[in-house]
């Protein structure tokens, strides 16, 4: 199983979940979000970090030039568009930075999964869908079983109020390519807890819990 922990702020987490076994680490760079890290911080992580896992921005709705910039800067190997940006949008941010793409959705119905038909990009993450239109890092799950109804191949992350406690059930549900955990593994926003990470891990079958 592949997973992302996103909401990557400080180093001692970055470490913890990569000797955990995790594909990558995900660094909020939208300004509005509460995970939100300064570019510079992300830039000193990234640095320790890279080529042992995948560094993932993510970004809602921001200019290509700023994206663009900030993979040059941290050296992102991922964009993650989890705002309302286009296929169009999606293929010009993979064309002008050469990073890999994410696009994520929010599912609250069918109709959601069939939309994410018309994102070609390299990964699909499927995230809650919430009637007030909040973005990410909502803490609550969707209705695994829609995914049955998805058509695409593109393979996905699955997201949205994984933690320890509910992952098992999750992976078997939806059979995703990698989950992406957030406020699941969190003591508040943007601060991991070493022991929520090592039950993460152990209860999605990734082996690497106890070194
Ligand atoms: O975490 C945030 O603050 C956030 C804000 C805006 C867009 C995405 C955000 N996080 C992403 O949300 C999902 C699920 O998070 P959670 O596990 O439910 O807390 C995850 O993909 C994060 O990358």
């Amino acid at each position: 199983m592949n997973i992302k922990i996103c909401g990557i702020t400080r180093l001692e987490d970055a470490e913890k979940a990569v000797e955990l076994g995790a594909w990558a680490l995900g660094f909020l760079l939208w300004p509005e979000s509460k995970r939100y890290v300064d570019p510079g911080v992300a830039a000193g992580i990234a640095r320790v970090m890279r080529r042992k896992v995948e560094l993932v921005g993510v970004f809602v709705n921001q200019p290509l030039d700023d994206i663009a910039a900030l993979v040059d800067a941290i050296g992102l190997t991922y964009v993650q568009l989890h705002g309302d940006e286009g296929p169009s949008f999606c293929a010009a941010v993979s064309q002008r930075t050469g990073a890999k793409v994410i696009k994520a959705g929010r599912i609250i119905h069918a109709y959601d999964l069939r939309e994410m038909d018309r994102y070609h990009t390299d990964l699909h993450l499927l995230d809650t869908g919430t009637a007030d239109g909040t973005y990410g890092g909502t803490g609550k799950t969707w209705d695994w079983s829609l995914v049955a109804r998805r058509k695409s191949k593109i393979p996905f992350l699955l997201a949205g109020g994984l933690n320890p406690d509910n992952v098992a059930a999750a992976i078997a549900e939806a059979n995703p390519w990698g989950i992406d955990v957030s406020s699941g593994v969190e003591y508040t926003p943007g601060v991991k807890s070493a022991k929520k990470l090592e039950a993460l891990f152990e209860a999605a079958g990734v082996v690497n819990v106890g070194g």
